[in-house]
């Protein structure tokens, strides 16, 4: 066969990798532990520390001044966009520039109305409300909170059945900053009632660079240019990953090298990490390796592949394969998945159909 020697056997990629849970994935979006430890010293405080999303900043800084110049609340704002983006990060930076206190909490965290009212009625003026994770709030919940976003105030039922009666309750003006990952998932009356939306972009490899150049700065990191762009191209487009591997990469060469961060030490302590130059990590490079070694570069169907790499389908379909279908190395088909050309490149493997050299040799899965 005309594999790559050099690169991991299919059994040593796949089913011998026990389940690689999503939670623990340096290049996972969603904040461990650690992040949120370090993620409050490292967010910019105000629009002009925050790094790219130029259109955001833009608009977002018009409604602000705006209402600055009007001694206004700020209008209600939804950010959209996947995590680890900055959207928490944005909604502090919009309290202060409005000089405003916040108060952040999420949808999952609302499961009453009541919980809602408790919040609402203890918000003072002008207080900005973060609601993370908007889309998972309770039906319940969701609709006072139309009434308030629109009236600045809420009908807080007493007693129950017949004998239910409601009694409606002022709130002071507040500005709800809500994020989602899924802005389609909102229904339209809840969408509508925001008064300007921002949708965050994935960060370009040079935005990601100045995010790790400013974070090695406040954690008094020595990083070479050449170091930053190292982590950055690995970084999936997310500040939360380049700020993960700036720390891990900040370990290494400290252990093994003079601390300071250069190409060769960055790349040296992702390998170590297992992110490779693109930024897949071990599953993702699992899920190619079965799709290209296996099953001849698909289609295959997602539960097929998942015992293949020893995952839940769910691990496939919601860790591995979102990032490599935004890759273009995997596409997700009415038959199956199937791996793009560019898959069989990265992985450094030829195509069957390619595989009939002057050497005989002939494709893996048959003439
Ligand atoms: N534009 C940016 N410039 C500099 N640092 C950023 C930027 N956006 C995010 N970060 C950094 O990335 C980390 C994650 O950001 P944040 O918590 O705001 O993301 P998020 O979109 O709210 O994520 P989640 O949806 O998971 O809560 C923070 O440490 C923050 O400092």
């Amino acid at each position: 066969m005309n594999w790559d020697d050099t690169a991991p056997s299919a059994a040593e990629n796949t089913a011998d990798d026990t389940a690689m849970g999503a939670q623990d994935r340096l290049v996972g979006a969603d904040a461990d532990g650690e992040d949120s430890a370090v993620e409050a010293a490292l967010r910019p405080k105000d629009l002009e520390e925050f790094v790219g999303q130029e259109r955001v900043r833009e608009q977002l800084d018009l409604v602000l001044r705006a209402a600055r110049a009007r001694g206004a609340t700020a209008d209600h704002v939804l950010l959209s966009g996947a995590p680890g983006l900055g959207k928490t990060t944005l909604s502090m930076i919009i309290a202060a520039e409005m000089g405003a206190p916040i108060r952040i909490t999420s949808g999952p965290a609302i499961q009453h109305a009541g919980d809602l009212a408790a919040i609402l009625s203890s918000l003072q003026e002008g207080e900005v409300l973060f609601l993370d994770e908007i889309h998972r709030m309770s039906r319940p919940a969701e609709e006072m909170l139309y009434m308030a976003m629109e009236d600045f105030r809420v009908d807080v039922i007493v007693g129950k059945g017949p004998g239910a009666t409601a009694i409606p309750l002022e709130l002071p003006p507040f500005t709800l900053v809500g994020a989602t990952t899924r802005a389609g998932l909102l229904p339209p009356p809840l969408r509508d009632r925001f008064g300007f939306t921002g949708h965050m972009e994935f960060y370009a490899p040079a935005e990601l660079e100045r995010v790790i150049h400013r974070s090695a700065g406040l954690l008094d990191v020595d990083i070479e240019t050449e170091g930053a762009a190292e982590i950055a191209g690995r970084s999936r487009g997310t500040p939360r990953i380049a700020n993960r591997l700036l720390r891990r990469v900040r370990d290494y060469a400290q252990v093994k090298a003079d601390g300071v961060i250069t190409r060769e030490t960055a790349s040296q302590a992702l390998a170590v990490y297992e992110v490779d130059g693109r930024g897949l990590d071990r599953l993702d490079r699992a899920v190619l390796t079965a799709l290209l070694k296996l099953f001849g570069g698909g289609p295959v169907g997602l539960s097929t592949l998942a015992v293949a790499v020893g995952e839940e389908r769910e691990t496939v379909e919601e860790v591995a394969e979102p990032f490599l279908v935004r890759e273009g190395l995997l596409a997700r088909t009415p038959r199956g998945r199937i791996a793009t050309p560019a898959a069989w490149a990265h992985m450094g493997l030829v195509p069957p159909q390619q595989q009939t050299g002057g050497n005989g040799q002939q494709g893996l899965f048959g003439p």
